[in-house]
């Protein structure tokens, strides 16, 4: 019995706004919550302590940007506690994760969630990005509260297919950050978010390979 079934209500009018289908889905996002708020208690792996606002600032938030992920490979770098790779992993029929993360206690925790939630399409790495050697292997990278564009794609960027996406999670929109961008990247889209439950600025930016810099 999962001790958070008190907020399924609330998981699933949140996933009803997003415009996902609430069942199974809620099910399956609430027993991820429940063994990352077991997990939180000991190791530390999340600042936000309450279930509740978990649910708001981890669950919704990683799940607004559903409608920009496409089925394929994508590497969700700097992933933590999963985030936001495991709820993706959920809800994006057709998608194959891998989670990068180089702190093993956070690692561990995502092999358990694996293995419990018995998710087949999401595999584990235990690794610095850019340490790892799988070079064009991904459709998209994501990244949330990891770094700036620039420092994603200097650890991450050589992991993106020819025509891949980086889809960065940013709160502000990141002017600067664009600006700052490397030689060799363009911005395709800046998106602004709406999270169930949530105040302030969140906004997707889309990079990919500056086709004029291929050539
Ligand atoms: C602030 S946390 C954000 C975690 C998660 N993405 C989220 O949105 O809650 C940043 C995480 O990125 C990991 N990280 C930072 N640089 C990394 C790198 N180069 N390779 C792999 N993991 C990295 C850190 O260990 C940390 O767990």
């Amino acid at each position: 019995m999962n001790p958070l079934t008190h907020l399924l209500p609330e998981l699933e009018s949140g996933l009803s706004a997003l415009g996902l289908p609430p069942r199974p889905l809620a099910d399956r996002l609430l027993d991820y919550l429940a063994l990352l708020d077991r997990w939180n208690k000991t190791y530390n792996l999340t600042a936000v302590r309450e279930p509740r606002e978990m649910l708001a600032k981890h669950l919704l938030d990683s799940l607004s940007m559903w409608p920009h992920v496409a089925p394929g490979k994508l590497a969700d770098l700097g992933t933590g506690p999963g985030l936001p790779g495991i709820p993706l992993a959920l809800a994006v029929p057709g998608l194959q994760v891998t989670l990068v993360e180089s702190i093993s206690k956070k690692t561990r925790f995502l092999r358990e969630v694996v293995r419990q939630l018995g998710l087949d399409n999401v595999r584990v790495l235990d690794s610095r990005a850019e340490a790892v050697a799988e070079p064009g292997a991904y459709d998209q990278i994501t990244a949330r509260a990891m770094d700036t564009l620039a420092g994603i794609l200097a650890v991450g960027g050589h992991l993106l297919a020819p025509g891949g996406r980086l889809l960065a999670m940013k709160g502000q929109r990141p002017d600067a950050e664009i600006a700052a961008l490397p030689p060799g990247w363009r911005v395709e889209s800046v998106q602004a978010l709406t999270v169930p439950g949530l105040e302030g600025d969140r906004h997707l930016v889309t990079v990919t390979r500056d086709p004029a810099e291929a050539a």
